[in-house]
């Protein structure tokens, strides 16, 4: 069974992913993937975990059966979602109700209509009938022994339309034993300042705890749910990376972030928010969806800096371009080196890769002018790191790090009359005064020269067996004052310990792949600690 929370129950982190989350569109979870996901937001430490409507769809009745018996939750409570009781009828004997309390969920939300058009048009009932509806199911949820939250679907727009009744549905949720009435901006058209003011007036109006449901129409759901904290709510609904229904709903980690390092509530357990960035994306990977590298707080880039003026601030002290230090929430610092770097940037990025410029003004200017004739051209650093390493290595060392020198390389694309066709590459090196011939076929002929590369170069360095190309982009860059357009390839490599990034330039993509493939082998022999040529 669940277990209770060890934070107090003053303030509520309910996490709906599985339930409003899995309504957005190419997600698609299996049992499994439910399960997962909630081992990773108990470990997160949410309150509530909404696991689904058990009796609306086989999966999810089984996700709550299984749920129970497998997962030892540490901090969140189970909860079931459905809806209030059909009208006309009586609650103890509504089929979808009584899923809702065999599925054993300690905690069960409805969704109960507020807005008197949806209960005239949607439910086709009347006004009362639906506040009955709303009593009946609450009391006879509470009498089963289940505490109740009722998510008030299209509160705020229903509030407009007619503010009295909208008040009537919180009010009758609440005296028939609901802990919490949700106040839902289920279209998602709410601004921060609307939002404020509703709460606040419901909250004086009716004395009932409330809590927020915000939907991400208008870019505002993170802002929306901050607002209603600001007016008395106590209660937050979000899902992880802010996956939902339409656009989403309010994002999980900066809400939590902001009520912790902003607002200084403690609403996780110990040492969970340094967890944020490493749960985040492991939920992304569940649902099988890239993290968006510019999510707040737990983006790849969400602390990354680019400008050179940022990095000359950052390095006297990170604080002067970072609202918080990255730590805080499990991620990093990073430098970009692009053609708007300057000194500091070098030098800071010199610091994360563990070389040390000593200070050296000449060199360091000599790598930003270099890093900007080169970006000119059509290189980019900041998606190449290794590339952009081995240049900082060449000019701080005076030469290029060798392991081999190319005599030549060549590709050929043969294609038959019957519409097969055949790529084959050749490359002539020498590597440990040895002069190597390679000869390799591919897919194609960027492929071909990998492997002839490849199979040249791993006679005398066994070391790149383990070597994989991982990723692999081209791009054609504009030709600027008439000259071709040229081809930019950056090639991603790991070594199953870790991934780098290497990039080429060139008129054509197979010149382009090459300088990529040459950096990503040179980086690759320098990761495995080989000495380089003398
Ligand atoms: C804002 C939100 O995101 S709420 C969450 C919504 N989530 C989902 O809809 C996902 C799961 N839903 C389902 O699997 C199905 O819709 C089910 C099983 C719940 C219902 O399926 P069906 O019985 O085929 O009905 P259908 O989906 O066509 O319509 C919903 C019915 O519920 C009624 N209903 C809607 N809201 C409520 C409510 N708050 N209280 C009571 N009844 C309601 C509707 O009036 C409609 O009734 P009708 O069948 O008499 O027309
Ligand atoms: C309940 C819910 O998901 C909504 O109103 O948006």
């Amino acid at each position: 069974m669940t277990a209770t929370s060890e934070l107090d129950d003053t303030f509520h982190v309910f996490d709906t992913t599985l339930r409003d989350g899995a309504q957005r569109e190419g997600i698609n979870l299996t049992v499994a993937d439910k399960l997962a996901i909630a081992r990773h937001l108990d470990d997160f430490g949410v309150g509530f975990i909404e696991g689904g409507w058990p009796g609306a769809n086989p999966r999810d009745t089984e996700f709550f059966a299984r749920a129970q018996q497998e997962i030892h939750f540490r901090h969140a409570q189970l909860v079931a979602f459905g809806a209030t009781r059909r009208a006309g009828g009586k609650a103890s004997e509504d089929p979808q109700v009584n899923a809702l309390l065999a599925s054993g969920a300690p905690v069960i939300t409805l969704v109960a209509k507020s807005h008197d058009r949806h209960v005239e048009l949607a439910l086709r009932t009347t006004l009362d009938e639906n506040l009955e509806m709303v009593r009946d199911t609450v009391s006879y949820l509470r009498s089963q022994g289940r505490r109740v939250f009722v998510d008030c679907e299209h509160f705020f727009d229903g509030y407009r339309a007619n503010p009295e009744y909208a008040k009537a549905v919180v009010r009758a949720a609440s005296e028939a034993g609901a802990d919490v009435v949700v106040l839902c901006d289920t279209n998602g058209g709410m601004l921060p300042a609307q939002v404020q003011a509703v709460v606040a007036t419901v909250l004086a109006d009716t004395g009932a705890r409330l809590g927020i449901h915000a939907q991400d129409d208008t870019g505002c759901a993170v802002a929306n749910t901050l607002a209603a904290v600001d007016a008395g709510a106590t209660h937050v609904q979000c899902t992880a990376n802010g996956y939902g229904e339409r656009v989403g709903n309010s994002n999980l980690f900066p809400v939590v972030a902001a009520l912790e390092l902003k607002y200084g509530k403690k609403v996780l357990p110990e040492g969970a928010l340094r967890e944020m960035t490493r749960i985040s994306h492991a939920i992304a990977e569940v649902v099988n969806l890239t993290p968006s590298t510019h999510q707040p707080y737990v983006g790849v880039s969400a602390f990354a800096h680019k400008a050179g003026l940022h990095a000359s601030a950052i390095k006297v002290d990170p604080d002067l371009y970072q609202h918080i230090d990255p730590e805080q929430v499990g991620n990093t610092m990073r430098m970009l080196v692009s053609d708007m770097a300057g000194r500091a940037s070098i030098e800071l990025k010199g610091k994360e890769l563990g070389i040390d410029l000593g200070g050296d003004r000449e060199l360091v200017g000599r790598v930003v002018e270099r890093v900007k004739e080169r970006e000119l051209r059509g290189y980019t650093y900041e998606a190449a790191d290794a590339s952009f390493e081995l240049l900082l290595r060449a000019e701080a060392e005076g030469k290029a790090l060798t392991y081999f020198e190319v005599e030549s390389w060549r590709a050929i694309v043969e294609d038959r009359p019957d519409g097969s066709h055949a790529n084959e590459a050749t490359v002539k090196l020498f590597a440990k005064g040895e002069r190597i011939v390679a000869t390799a076929e591919g897919n194609g002929p960027v492929n071909a020269l990998d492997r002839a590369l490849r199979v040249a170069l791993e006679k005398i360095y066994p070391q790149l067996a383990k070597l994989d190309l991982v990723d692999y982009k081209v791009r054609i860059l504009e030709g600027k004052h008439g000259t071709q357009s040229t081809t930019r390839v950056l090639i991603s490599t790991s070594d199953g310990e870790g991934e780098w990034s290497t990039v080429g330039v060139a008129e054509n993509v197979i010149a382009a792949s090459w300088q990529a493939l040459e950096d990503a082998y040179t980086y690759g022999l320098l990761r495995a600690g080989v000495e380089p040529a003398a």
